[in-house]
């Protein structure tokens, strides 16, 4: 089977929902948690010139091992999960959802450094990939609805800081027909840093 037999967003979706973490991908996540962990790292130093032939021909080992187990996105684990410690993904700060109701999300994140932007703050992409994924699980709800993001826009109030714990609240707003207007709050204790709101848009079948 290849990725190229779920153009279908609704049959990949509830596909790829029906997953069970076993001890194998609890492995997965700590391997994630430890590239996390380097990503942080590596922004951070400047490594002596032998660190970095080290470090580059240990890379290009593991990248070898990897592409020689590529698997098509229907098989793969990432992407997966979604449970209290979120999915197995890396494109966001870990999101650890705390609460989950079918119209309000209770969720909290800490950034590291490798989501800076400048001075300190999270870059604003990061805070509105953040919001996506946030939204996004808003929008499915406890059902697991598949939809798209239509539109999202989003408001810097105040800096995000790094390294410090992120209290994240989503709702739905409103729903018409197959339309999930969802908003998203990102606040560093009563510092309310960003908003968001959103278009949700529940896929028909057939759809990609
Ligand atoms: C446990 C699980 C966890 C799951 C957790 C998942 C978390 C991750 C979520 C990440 C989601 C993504 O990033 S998805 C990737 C980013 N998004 C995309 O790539 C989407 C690209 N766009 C599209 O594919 C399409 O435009 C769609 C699917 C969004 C909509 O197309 P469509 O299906 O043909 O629908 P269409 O008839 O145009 O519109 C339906 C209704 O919505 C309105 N509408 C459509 N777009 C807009 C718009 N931008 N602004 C206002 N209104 C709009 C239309 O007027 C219409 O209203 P009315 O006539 O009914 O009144």
């Amino acid at each position: 089977m290849t990725s190229v037999d779920f153009v279908d967003a609704i049959a990949l979706a509830k596909h790829r929902q029906n997953f069970e973490e076993t001890e194998h991908t609890r492995a997965y996540r700590e391997m994630l948690a430890a590239v996390r962990g380097f990503q942080n790292a590596v922004v951070q130093a400047n490594p002596s010139p032998e660190q970095l032939e080290q470090m580059t021909t240990s890379l290009q080992q593991m990248q070898a091992m990897l592409e020689a187990q590529a698997l098509p996105e229907v098989e793969r684990w990432y992407g997966r999960g979604g449970g209290r410690d979120g999915k197995l993904q890396l494109v966001t700060p870990q999101l650890i959802f705390e609460e989950v109701e079918d119209d309000r999300i209770h969720a909290h994140t800490t950034a590291g450094e490798f989501y800076i932007g400048m001075n300190g703050a999270m870059h604003g992409g990061i805070v509105a990939t953040i919001f996506d994924a946030l939204l996004g699980r808003m929008a499915a709800g406890t059902q697991g609805r598949v939809c798209r993001t239509a539109y999202l826009t989003t408001e810097y109030k105040a800096i995000t800081p790094l390294n410090q714990r992120l209290d994240l609240v989503a709702k739905v707003e409103s729903v018409e027909r197959r339309k999930r207007f969802v908003t998203g709050q990102l606040w560093h204790g009563d510092t309310l840093c960003a908003t968001a709101d959103a278009l949700f848009i529940e896929m028909l079948p057939g759809q990609q």
